[in-house]
């Protein structure tokens, strides 16, 4: 590809308008199709749940988006920007955030000095050990980002002390640090109570308009009332879209998934 090429292509999708576009991505492990011809468009501030069986596709499908495996055919787009080659932190400074199921916090530190520290990590681009002085703007941000996950009362809890759902919450805090555009959450239901998923459809429901998501999501529940669209998978192929009280009502996929006894 052309130089001119390139730009006119970014051009292109630039005017799109996409968040995130997804256009004939495979993923091969060996002779294993993890993911099959992947097309997938997500709007700026849309809420997509994606969903699917064990072994559908699912997490390799965030980690091609998230740049942690590159595809082996096909090409991604964040915000308009071809991006299919970049490595993780390039994404991240594009506005892209990801939580995992398993936790990243620092059970030594309190709330805040975790939520400070990641906002102190996306700021600089890199993170380091020595204590720097307090940074007044990135702490009022931390403060603002504990209250969106509804743990201000917490804030100065050592994070060891938590309860497991409110470490979940605290997750939700890490990945709002910087300006996140994106963000991909991997099954963020798991393991939490009824009480602790109420919480977090609240939370995630109250985030601001113009963050998007895409949830990966076993509790159907949580991920039909959290989005405002569906994408199932099987196979490592997507092969049904729509609202979630489509997905809900379509015969195929409650054949396939909701019946199936998956999830
Ligand atoms: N690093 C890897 N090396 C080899 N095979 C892999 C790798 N990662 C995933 N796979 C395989 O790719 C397929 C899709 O796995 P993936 O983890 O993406 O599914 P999933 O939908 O996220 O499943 P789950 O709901 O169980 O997390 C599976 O057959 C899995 O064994």
């Amino acid at each position: 590809m052309t130089m001119t090429d390139t730009a006119a292509d970014r051009l292109g999708s630039a005017s799109s308008g996409n968040a995130l576009e997804l256009r004939g991505v495979t993923k091969l492990f060996g002779a294993l199709a993890a993911l099959t011809d992947i097309n997938l468009t997500v709007r700026p501030g849309e809420r997509r749940a994606v969903l699917g069986s064990n072994g559908a596709g699912k997490t390799t499908l965030f980690n091609c988006v998230t740049g942690d495996f590159l595809p082996t055919n096909g090409s991604i787009r964040l915000f308009g920007e071809d991006v299919t080659s970049f490595p993780p932190q390039e994404r991240i400074r594009r506005g892209l955030r990801r939580t995992y199921q398993i936790s990243l916090l620092f059970g030594g530190l309190s709330v805040i000095d975790n939520v400070y520290l990641a906002c102190r990590g996306v700021s600089r681009g890199r993170f380091s050990m020595l204590r720097p002085r307090r940074n007044d703007t990135l702490m009022a941000r931390a403060a603002e980002l504990i209250e969106a996950v509804h743990m201000t009362p917490l804030k100065d809890t050592m994070v060891r002390n938590l309860a497991y759902g409110q470490q979940r919450q605290l997750e939700i805090a890490l990945a709002l640090s910087g300006a996140p555009r994106l963000i991909l959450f991997d099954e963020p239901a798991a393991g939490l109570s009824p009480t602790e998923r109420s919480e977090l459809i609240a939370i995630l429901m109250g985030l601001p308009g113009h963050i998007g998501y895409i949830i990966i999501e076993h509790d159907m529940d949580v991920a039909l009332r959290v989005a405002t669209s569906v994408s199932m998978m099987h196979n490592g192929r997507i092969f049904k879209e729509g609202s979630p009280e489509e997905i809900e009502n379509d015969p195929e996929v409650q054949e396939l998934y909701l019946g199936g006894g998956h999830g």
